[in-house]
């Protein structure tokens, strides 16, 4: 069994994960700039919530992982300061609006309606002073954190401290996310009934 000493994997969940409130409604998430801060409104209770070991998810200073929910793009409302947000990359399928001062992704949206997952934006509910917002309940894409850097000798660690914490590590998405998007593959195709 590999040491879990000192494994970090994100501030969030470093300390233990911490429930979610069924009732909790939304709150506001504000970038990291002390003056003239990006603000978004989430208006509904975030799904889906994970730790991501991507390259392309937004990580706080150290983080090796990001934490990332979905939430219904209706739900999303820019409040303050969108004139300070960009797209990292309008080419991918999730668009990250980032703050250009601070770097902070602020949502992430897909505009592909084809898209198994069309109609759900990506947030980062620790960018929300509220508490209640729904717990992560797994880690995605664990072995890219080797793309960001780490050394492949660290992974049994990783993946024992996630375990320890409740966050099944997967090197993908979570299984029924995945059987939801191969589903929706299937239906397109025909494979399956539409
Ligand atoms: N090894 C690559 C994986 C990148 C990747 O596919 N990321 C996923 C998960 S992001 C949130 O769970 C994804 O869906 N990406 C789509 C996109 O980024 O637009 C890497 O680490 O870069
Ligand atoms: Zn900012
Ligand atoms: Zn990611």
């Amino acid at each position: 069994m590999a040491s879990t000493d000192g494994v970090t994997i994100h501030p969030a969940v470093d300390h233990g994960v911490k429930s979610g409130n069924p009732n909790f409604g939304g709150g506001e998430l504000t970038c990291h700039c002390a003056s003239n801060p990006v603000k978004v409104r989430v208006g509904a209770q975030t799904a889906h919530n994970h730790v991501c070991g991507c390259t392309k998810c937004w990580k706080p200073d150290g983080a090796v992982f990001s934490q990332v929910a979905v939430v219904g793009r209706d739900a999303i409302e820019v409040v303050q300061g969108a004139e300070k947000l960009e797209i990292v990359n309008k080419d991918a399928p999730i668009q990250r609006h980032r703050c250009k001062d601070c770097g902070v992704h602020m949502y992430g949206r897909i505009e592909n309606k084809d898209h198994p997952f069309y109609g759900l934006d990506f947030v980062h509910t620790e960018l929300s002073s509220e508490d209640g917002w729904s717990a992560p309940e797994f880690a995605a894409f664990v072995s890219s954190v080797i793309e960001s850097g780490v050394d492949p000798s660290r992974m049994d660690g990783i993946r024992a401290r996630l375990r320890e914490l409740g966050l099944e590590p997967y090197d993908a998405l979570s299984p029924p996310l995945m059987d939801a998007i191969a589903t929706h593959i299937a239906k397109r195709s025909g494979a399956l009934p539409a």
